[in-house]
């Protein structure tokens, strides 16, 4: 095995062994906390642009299956692990991890004290790094991809419709999970997928009952030029965000948002649903959160607060059916303790055919 390098922009270097694809990647140094659920996280769109770290020690033990991917092509730039299995044992597995990154094109590092990686990535706040068979340095700087140029690589180019008998949901494909499509069409929804950047006259032609905005890669205030469309969409369709589109509807109404210091992304994010006290456990994977004292609280409602950090993760408009959330209620990895927010949209838009006229 070849000896590989992952070079940090604040100077750090760590040392492993080259696998997957054979080429240097140079992208934004994330880490995820989930203990299970490595197939998911590589073919997730919203990492997009990013080099995965694996806080769980071991990864490719169970091996890849044939259901569990996300997306067609992963978007991530790479991948950071402690000890790699190759003798993966699971009665579904069709495949081992590192081939499966060969086969998408992606590098990675294994053998790797990700502890010490993720302390570093703790105290200096998410940075870029450079992963080669070099430790030359790099430069950091010329590279930087814009969140729409992600958002448009992983957007579908094309619309794509799935039959089914229940309320018509178009789904405006940032970069979105196999598992939220899947969502609604086990509660019986027809769903039509669009780019990303479909306007509200196209999607007012395809007739929908409802809007979801996906999850996606990047910084959603580089999307900005599509704020006034989004608008208009949640503003006639009963509209659910999820992640990037939580975060887009929230822009689009005048709020903001900033980077947090490394991100969360794991399986196990508690936030709590303020109308209960209840607290949920959900999958989380984002790098960005809407500003508490930017929201307007005579046109939100926060729906949901993280119990770690306490930011928002939901928001409910007063008036329109619009509810956003900044976790993953379709899992996928994760719990699914939050399912029923997808639950109740399609239930909403079953039933409001009327009602939302009425705002329109
Ligand atoms: N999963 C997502 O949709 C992520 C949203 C956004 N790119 C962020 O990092 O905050």
């Amino acid at each position: 095995m070849e000896q590989g390098y992952l070079t940090l922009e604040t100077g750090e270097v760590f040392e492993g062994v080259l696998i997957g694809a054979k080429q240097d990647s140079l992208g934004e140094v994330v880490f995820n906390t989930s203990m299970t659920g490595y197939q998911e996280i590589i073919t997730d769109p919203s990492y997009a642009g990013q080099i995965i770290t694996f806080c769980y020690p071991i990864i490719g033990n169970y091996g890849i299956n044939a259901m569990d991917d996300e997306s067609i092509n992963p978007a991530l730039l790479g991948v950071i692990i402690g000890d790699l299995c190759e003798t993966p044992s699971h009665y579904q597995s069709i495949n081992k991890f590192s081939e499966k990154l060969k086969s998408a094109g992606v590098p990675g590092i294994a053998g790797v004290d990700t502890r010490l990686l993720v302390k570093t990535i703790r105290s200096r706040g998410t940075v870029k790094g450079f992963l080669s068979k070099s430790n030359v340095e790099k430069e950091f700087l010329s590279t930087k991809e814009t969140a729409q140029a992600w958002v448009e690589k992983v957007s579908t180019k094309k619309i794509q419709f799935f039959k089914n008998n229940g309320p018509h949901v178009v789904l405006m494909d940032f970069g979105y999970k196999k598992s939220i499509l899947n969502a609604l069409l086990e509660e019986n929804c027809a769903v039509t997928i669009v780019p990303f950047n479909t306007s509200f006259e196209k999607i007012k032609a395809l007739a929908p009952d409802g809007v979801l905005l996906s999850n996606g890669p990047g910084d959603p205030m580089e999307l900005k030029q599509w704020f006034p469309e989004i608008k208009k969409i949640t503003r006639y369709y009963p509209t659910l965000g999820i992640c990037l589109g939580h975060q887009l509807i929230a822009l689009s109404y005048g709020a903001k948002t900033e980077k947090l210091a490394y991100g969360h992304r794991g399986g196990n994010h508690p936030v709590k649903e303020l109308m209960t006290g209840k607290v949920k456990i959900t999958a989380q994977n984002h790098g960005y959160v809407v500003v508490d004292e930017s929201i307007d609280s005579t046109i939100f409602d926060v729906t949901y607060r993280n119990v770690n950090d306490k930011s928002i993760e939901g928001l409910k408009h007063h008036h329109y059916p619009i509810q956003t959330v900044q976790f993953h209620p379709e899992a996928h990895p994760g719990p699914s303790d939050t399912a029923h927010i997808l639950t109740e949209f399609v239930s909403q838009i079953t039933s409001l055919g009327e009602t939302v006229y009425a705002v329109k």
